[in-house]
């Protein structure tokens, strides 16, 4: 009932009416992942994931979420194995999220949407010499997704590795980003397990605001974008 009562236009920030869809683009993100249809690949590895804190450097609003940045000049911060050929390092994390918990998150799990969904940016230093180059290679950047839902807990959200959850299953696939330039760049992997924030971090990211200061009010909320068609791609699951 909630969902009826959701408004399109409510996720229609300005950011996305110009660009719901690529024109012609064939692996936009993000999708609705039907579990039943994912396939097991066995060659899938493991995802190796080594964050070193002291490369964050700050947190800012950049219109459309808050972003922690880290230092993303050495190989300090880095992920590999999994469905990648070589290493790539973390450039960002940002979130997107729903004005109340019944929506929020960019991906959905049968049809499942969650209140929340943080998006871990990494782009591959072998195939491009900055992160900026890497949105626009085909498979220059990699965006770990890991759903949130809420529970009474408490968790620090500038140490990136407690944000992923322990169980290692994840599901794989092309995509591409899902702000402007929405360049279909990204692999995209998704965990399986959501983590668990407090319902009190949930209203916090409420408060934040699209518009900067003198401007009317505009609450941060509703974020993320519409479901984009699966055309002709298969969801790989690490798992069986
Ligand atoms: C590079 C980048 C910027 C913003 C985003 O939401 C995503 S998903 C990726
Ligand atoms: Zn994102």
């Amino acid at each position: 009932a909630a969902c009826s009562s959701f408004r399109l236009r409510d996720a229609l920030h300005p950011l996305w009416q110009s660009e719901l869809s690529v024109s012609g683009g064939t692996r936009q993100s993000p999708i609705n992942i039907q579990w039943r249809d994912s396939v097991y690949d066995p060659h899938l590895k493991p995802l190796k994931i080594h964050y070193d804190p002291t490369t964050c450097l700050y947190i800012w609003n950049n219109g459309y979420s808050f972003q922690v940045e880290f230092d993303d000049s050495a190989d300090k911060s880095v992920i590999m194995g999994g469905p990648l050929e070589n290493h790539y390092r973390l450039k960002q994390f940002h979130f997107h999220w729903g004005a109340i918990n019944e929506w929020g998150s960019e991906h959905m799990v049968d049809s499942k949407v969650y209140p929340a969904e943080l998006h871990l940016v990494h782009w591959n230093p072998v195939t491009s010499t900055s992160f900026e180059e890497a949105i626009m290679e085909n498979n220059g950047l990699v965006v770990i997704g890991v759903f949130l839902k809420d529970t009474i807990v408490e968790f620090d959200v500038f140490d990136p590795s407690c944000l992923m959850p322990s169980c290692p299953d994840y599901w794989t696939y092309d995509g591409s980003l899902t702000t402007p330039p929405l360049t279909e760049s990204v692999t995209w992997i998704i965990k399986k397990t959501p983590i668990e924030v407090d319902q009190n971090q949930l209203e916090e990211f409420r408060m934040l605001l699209f518009t900067s200061a003198g401007e009317e009010e505009k609450r941060m909320v509703d974020n993320f974008r519409p479901l984009q068609p699966l055309m002709n791609r298969t969801v790989r699951s690490s798992f069986r």
